[in-house]
């Protein structure tokens, strides 16, 4: 099914080491390669391609790991192997899997999804993809020497993580700028070679209607960001550099098969140069890779149970004491009695990211708020020994079933499924959480390899309300939180995607409203990039340094963001002009001293003042809220623009009378709920057309004239005395 799907699509993907990291620079300097088909479409393959990969699967493994380990002593003895009993589900309560759980508490493990798909393709989830905002990452690294040693379960590796991440990670520095080094002083031998100071890049623009030449592209890309690399020896007299990087976004879109808005969108996060590589690696899929599930079984067991089934497989890396990296597999990683029995899942490593850094513990109260397909939901479980209690929700009722479907196959006990809009459900119908997973929905730019449509599909508007609700989701998320919670009071928020719209802009954000919330270092260790400190002339707060960024040509995992906040106080009381999330009155979810404190939880729109007192300098702009008279001329135009692409005439329908809008209102109060994708849409129409907030609850009565209810009434009364409130303690403390 799914997996075997994403197995056949890709060869045996080069080990997650650190070699491998570096492995699209050595390219780049060798320059020998083929040149990627641009923007590929994502297609399947046939059964001719299966059988030709199929029977190609046997040299493959003999350059593997532990497979080739086997193989040196026994080649060809597959049969004898397979002889041996598939392993046999253990009981959840295995004590030796429990022991094998104390290893991943202290480990780095590995993987997040940004999106989901791994694990979808392997359930067959097929109805669960018409999300698009949902993405998985895979992803991995690991040291080849260490495959399954004798002490593979001792104290030392579980505690090894940060430490060993962080010398991963600065031996793959050192790695990754040699090989720049190597790069840069190629290049300037091939300028010296063909002893000219620069191509005249803009000469061969004007082969209009013919198909672009995409080695001669490849070639004029490559000239171009060596240019900008040194414009004023290399750039041509009367060119700007300017028109090099718009020639070279040009060119990438052709390429590569971006839209020009999100080509430049991602190309302004790197260098020219590290912006090529970027869109490279996009190009190439992730390495497959499987989390064990320790409530059923443990992954020296399980390693052996596939290499039985030929299976080429190793360890990811000492990061981890759960993941595999799956080289080559002859039967459909999806279908083995393995997986059936639930002792594994597909998981991309950047998806064991936000989990190891909310490190749930046994006897938690966890909340996952968007956790469908449930790789990560599955995991925590795992973490908490099927102990506490994970609450899983998703608003998407498809995926809540694959979800279900996930726990009920990996043996999760300890978890509870719920279908609500995160956004308005939490803290209201529960709350007073340990702690709090956000892998919140996103545009899916770190996981292109996996979807490639995302080139095309992903606008402006998607960059305004995809961001709006993760601020809104964010904000729910804390105030789910026990601040006074004796082993927790975290969240996590994370994203498969790479733009600072989805990443340090909404943590910013909910920073200035939540000032009862700090970052605190994720325990990812040295592994992946520090957040942003700054972008586009805005600035973060100081301690977005300790949020951590991951991306396909660095780490080789799918591009990925984590964030890491620690809850310090109950959130203050709202004022009444409160107009975001719905989270007002929280019933306590249960009757510990500490969730009492969560009644009194809000939104609070003061503006905040971080420990360092910046508060000011940290919004506004494009990352503040969307009151700038610059959003809201954004929005209004987007709106216009959706108008017109469903055929309407924008002037028409958004300066229709109020009469007929209320009409329309009452009408589509019959129906259900709107869909997640049309709450979204509304963001932009609500701002563009001003309507009142709480026009959905007007009542028509036979003149048509809206009037309010008394429910409405009363709101208003308390509204005005809140006002008036707010008024005399602002008048306290101007005396
Ligand atoms: C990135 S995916 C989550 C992947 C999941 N954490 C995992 O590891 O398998 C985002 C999920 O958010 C869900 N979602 C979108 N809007 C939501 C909302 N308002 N409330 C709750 N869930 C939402 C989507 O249905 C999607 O399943």
């Amino acid at each position: 099914m799914g997996v075997g799907r994403r197995m056949k699509k890709q060869g045996p993907p080069a080990p997650l080491d650190e070699s491998k990291i570096t492995m699209l620079k050595k390219r780049k300097a060798g320059g020998a390669e083929a040149p990627p088909k641009p923007a590929p479409a994502k297609r399947r393959r046939s059964d001719a391609d299966e059988a030709v990969s199929k029977k190609e699967a046997p040299k493959k493994k003999k350059v593997n790991g532990a497979a080739s380990k086997a193989e040196s002593k026994e080649p060809k003895k597959q049969p004898s192997v397979t002889k041996k009993a598939v392993p046999v589900p253990m009981s959840d309560d295995d004590e030796d899997m429990e022991d094998d759980d104390d290893d991943e508490f202290g480990d780095l493990d590995g993987i997040s999804e940004g999106s989901m798909d791994s694990d979808d393709a392997v359930e067959g989830l097929s109805d669960l993809e018409d999300d698009d905002s949902v993405v998985d990452s895979d992803e991995e690294g690991h040291a080849r020497g260490a495959m399954f040693s004798d002490d593979e379960d001792s104290d030392a590796e579980e505690r090894l993580t940060a430490a060993n991440i962080e010398g991963l990670s600065q031996k793959l520095d050192a790695e990754q700028q040699e090989e720049e080094e190597a790069a840069e002083q190629e290049m300037q031998e091939a300028a010296l070679q063909t002893n000219i100071a620069a191509p005249d890049v803009f000469a061969d623009q004007t082969q209009q209607g013919l198909a672009p030449d995409l080695q001669l592209l490849r070639q004029r890309i490559t000239d171009t960001i060596r240019i900008l690399g040194d414009l004023k020896t290399l750039g041509l007299p009367g060119k700007s550099r300017t028109d090099y990087i718009d020639l070279l976004l040009d060119d990438i879109c052709t390429y590569y098969g971006y839209t020009r808005f999100l080509a430049e969108k991602l190309f302004n996060l790197f260098t020219p140069r590290e912006a090529f590589a970027f869109f490279e690696a996009n190009e190439t899929p992730r390495p497959v890779v499987i989390r064990t599930n320790t409530l059923r079984t443990n992954r020296r067991s399980l390693a052996q149970a596939l290499i039985n089934r030929g299976v080429v497989l190793e360890p990811v890396g000492k990061w981890s004491k759960v993941g595999l990296q799956v080289f080559e597999s002859p039967v459909p990683l999806g279908a083995t009695p393995e997986y059936l029995a639930g002792h594994y899942i597909l998981q991309a490593a950047s998806s064991f990211l936000p989990v190891m850094a909310l490190a749930p513990q046994p006897n938690e109260r966890v909340l996952d708020m968007a956790s469908a397909p449930g790789g990560k939901t599955t995991y925590m479980s795992a973490l908490m020994r099927n102990t506490g209690c994970v609450v899983a929700n998703d608003a998407s009722k498809p995926r809540a079933k694959g979800l279900i479907g996930n726990i009920h196959r990996l043996g999760c006990k300890n978890t509870i499924v719920t279908n609500m809009d995160a956004r308005t459900a939490f803290p209201k119908a529960m709350g007073g959480f340990d702690r709090v997973l956000l892998d919140a929905p996103c545009t899916g730019t770190g996981v292109i390899s996996k979807d490639p449509g995302v080139k095309t599909s992903k606008n402006e508007r998607d960059f305004l309300a995809i961001p709006h609700m993760q601020r809104q989701l964010l904000l729910a998320a804390i105030d789910s939180v026990d601040h006074a919670s004796k082993t927790g009071g975290y969240i996590v928020y994370s994203t498969c995607s790479v733009t600072v719209e989805e990443n340090e802009a909404v943590v910013q954000y909910v920073l200035r409203k939540r000032p009862n919330v700090k970052i605190v270092d994720t325990g990812l260790g040295g592994f992946g990039s520090p957040g942003f400190l700054s972008y586009m002339g805005k600035t973060f707060d100081p301690k977005m340094a300790l949020t951590r960024r991951y991306f396909p040509h660095r780490e080789n995992v799918d591009g990925f963001y984590v964030c890491k906040l620690k809850k310090t106080a109950v959130t203050p009381v709202a004022k009444s002009d409160d107009t975001e999330p719905r989270s007002k009155g929280p019933k306590k979810a249960r009757s510990t001293s500490s969730a009492a404190s969560t009644d009194d939880e809000s939104i609070d729109k003061t503006p905040i003042v971080d420990e360092n007192g910046h508060a000011a300098d940290f919004e506004g702009g494009a990352f503040s809220s969307f009151e700038d008279p610059e959003d809201i001329e954004r929005i209004a135009r987007a709106e216009r623009n959706r108008l017109r692409r469903k055929g309407l005439n924008p002037k028409g329908v958004l300066n229709k009378p109020k009469k007929s809008k209320v009409e329309v209102l009452e009408k589509t109060s019959e129906t259900t709920a709107p869909s997640q994708e049309e709450e979204t849409n509304a963001v932009a129409s609500k701002k563009t057309t001003n309507e009142p907030k709480r026009e959905k609850k007007t009542v028509v009565k036979e003149d048509k004239k809206p009037v309010t209810t008394e429910k409405e009434e009363k709101k208003t009364a308390a509204k005005g005395k809140a006002e008036k409130k707010d008024k005399k303690s602002a008048k306290k403390a101007s005396k």
